[in-house]
């Protein structure tokens, strides 16, 4: 049977987001499959507004706009961390939660004070990707991984949420994970697997 999803049969991609750290970590997943690959800041792409309520509305409507005002095919990630004392807050806000200079300190600070001293401390980071063609065509994929979060942060690998998210079966943070280790278990590595399978490898 042939495979149900749109193949990726151009040779160049849009990474649609202005996020660095994320930027970084979607080149080193989309290395091995000889992508070239540019970056919407790059381009002077515009960032949409999030309008969405999903992950996977907001990481369509950035991969649109991107494939749309690009010409080329876009891949977006839209993500953030969900913890269960705050009824999965900050969740799709998690970016807005660091507020308009998108300090992560203060974010940190703001899950640390509403949760008080809640002992259940489970959390959990999602990931939806969507890859668009400037046709509207789009494919999409979701990553979970479950973990707890430590206070005070730790580490200073990766970006955002990384010095608090503590992945289960492990007791280090996200944040003293080095970036391979990261890629193998991760959210976006989880979410990546299934893109790479559906799009990218050979039937
Ligand atoms: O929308 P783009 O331009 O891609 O960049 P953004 O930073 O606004 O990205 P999101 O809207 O998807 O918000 C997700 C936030 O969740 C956090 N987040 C997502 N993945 C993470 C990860 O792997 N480690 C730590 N924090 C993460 C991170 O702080 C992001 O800012
Ligand atoms: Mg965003």
């Amino acid at each position: 049977m042939t495979s149900p999803h749109r193949r990726f049969t151009e040779d160049r991609l849009v990474i649609a987001s202005h996020n660095k750290g994320k930027v970084v970590e979607i080149r080193e997943l989309l290395e091995p499959f000889g992508v070239d690959v540019v970056s919407a800041g790059d381009l002077g792409l515009p960032e949409p507004e999030e309008t969405g309520l999903t992950f996977i509305d907001n990481a369509v409507l950035k991969a649109r706009a991107a494939a749309e005002a690009s010409g080329l095919p876009a891949l977006a990630d839209d993500s953030g961390m969900t913890v269960e004392a705050l009824d999965g807050a900050p969740g799709i806000y998690s970016a807005r939660w660091a507020g308009p200079s998108k300090d992560f300190a203060v974010a940190i600070e703001l899950v640390r004070t509403r949760m008080g001293d809640d002992p259940d401390r489970r959390g959990a980071f999602v990931c939806a990707l969507a890859l668009a063609w400037p046709d509207g065509a789009v494919e999409t994929f979701e990553g979970v991984i479950q973990g707890h979060l430590e206070f005070p942060p730790r580490g200073s690998n990766g970006f955002g949420y990384d010095p608090i998210f503590v992945p289960e079966g492990d007791s280090r943070t996200f944040g003293e994970f080095e970036p391979a280790e990261k890629h193998a278990i991760s959210h976006r590595a989880i979410a990546f697997r299934q893109l790479v399978r559906a799009c990218f490898e050979p039937d």
